[in-house]
């Protein structure tokens, strides 16, 4: 694996175009050999999406695409933690432009990971809440530690999920799951989450998730990439489309619904309850 920096490094190598990055908050390692990409969330201390780590995940989206990379392994280099989901201070006593520069941001993010055209797997060694959960339901596989919790749980803040969330969780686990699951706000344990198909497997340890997750991108070793990525865009346009379509209107009931003083006070309620807990 190497680990080296994208701006200083493109070489060709066993036909695949070669690359990785450094950057603060993540890092990407690409497999020589298999041409396998690794991007590390590196966020301390729970990977929270503020602007600055979803603009970084973004750009490199975007190169991994341009240097046609074989697979991607999307995980957190802070083992316990997969992602915390987006940063609260981001949502909460914003500045306006910044909030929407952040959504902005965000919606550019999972347009690009749930489009890619090459495969992708989620290595959730961690816990993974909303946000978090997005980013793991936008791949096509997901692998996922013992003794975790994964979820859309905005309700339980009090705030709604947008339809691009509610949509990426209705194409993994179903209608009638996602309304039980996003109503209640409900956190599924790595077990429960296994059982309605949230996640595809467990695994006991990171080795043993790097080797599952690898198992999983050799499946397309044999297939015509060209034909694999136009499946993926057809199984995925309608979803892609109703989210383009509507990404204004999106920003804009963010923006509108975000700022309202009831969910400020559901917000700053929720971020002390969370301070409280990392005191006790
Ligand atoms: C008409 C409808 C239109 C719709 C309009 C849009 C509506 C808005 C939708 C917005 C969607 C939001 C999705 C989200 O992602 S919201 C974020 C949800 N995330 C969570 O609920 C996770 C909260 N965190 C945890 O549960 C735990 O921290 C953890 C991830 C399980 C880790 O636990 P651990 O014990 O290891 O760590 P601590 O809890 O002690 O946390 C360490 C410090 O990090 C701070 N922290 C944690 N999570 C966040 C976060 N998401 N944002 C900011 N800060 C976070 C925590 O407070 C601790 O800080 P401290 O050290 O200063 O005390």
């Amino acid at each position: 694996m190497a680990l080296r920096n994208l701006s200083k490094l493109k070489i060709h190598k066993f036909g695949i175009r070669q690359f990785s990055k450094e950057a603060n908050l993540v890092s990407v390692a690409v497999n020589d050999k298999t041409g396998v990409a690794t991007l590390n969330l590196q966020r301390p201390p729970v990977n929270s999406l503020n602007l600055e780590i979803l603009s970084e995940i973004s750009s490199t989206l975007t190169d991994l695409e341009k240097n046609k990379t074989r697979g991607l392994i999307l995980t957190s280099k802070n083992e316990g933690i997969f992602s915390a989901g987006l940063d609260i201070m981001e949502m909460y006593k914003p500045d306006v432009e910044r909030m929407k520069k952040f959504w902005t941001t965000l919606q550019d993010t999972w347009i690009k990971l749930y489009s890619c055209s090459f495969p992708s797997v989620a290595l959730i060694n961690g816990h993974a809440p909303a946000g978090g959960c997005l980013l793991a339901l936008s791949c096509e596989y997901r692998v996922m530690f013992k003794n975790c919790t994964i979820g859309l749980n905005e309700t339980q803040l009090g705030i709604v999920a947008p339809q691009w969330f509610i949509s990426s969780m209705r194409n993994v686990i179903g209608q009638r799951q996602t309304e039980s699951a996003l109503t209640q706000g409900r956190m599924f344990k790595t077990e429960e989450a296994l059982s309605i198909g949230m996640i595809d497997e467990v695994v006991e340890n990171n080795e043993e998730g790097v080797a599952r997750a690898a198992a999983f991108l050799k499946r397309f070793e044999r297939i015509p990439p060209m034909a694999r990525a136009m499946t993926k865009k057809y199984i995925r346009k309608e979803t892609i489309e109703n989210m383009v379509k509507n990404r204004e209107e999106d920003l804009k009931n963010f923006v509108t619904y975000g700022t309202q003083p009831a969910v400020q006070e559901y917000l700053g309620a929720y971020l002390q309850s969370l301070k409280k807990k990392s005191k006790a």
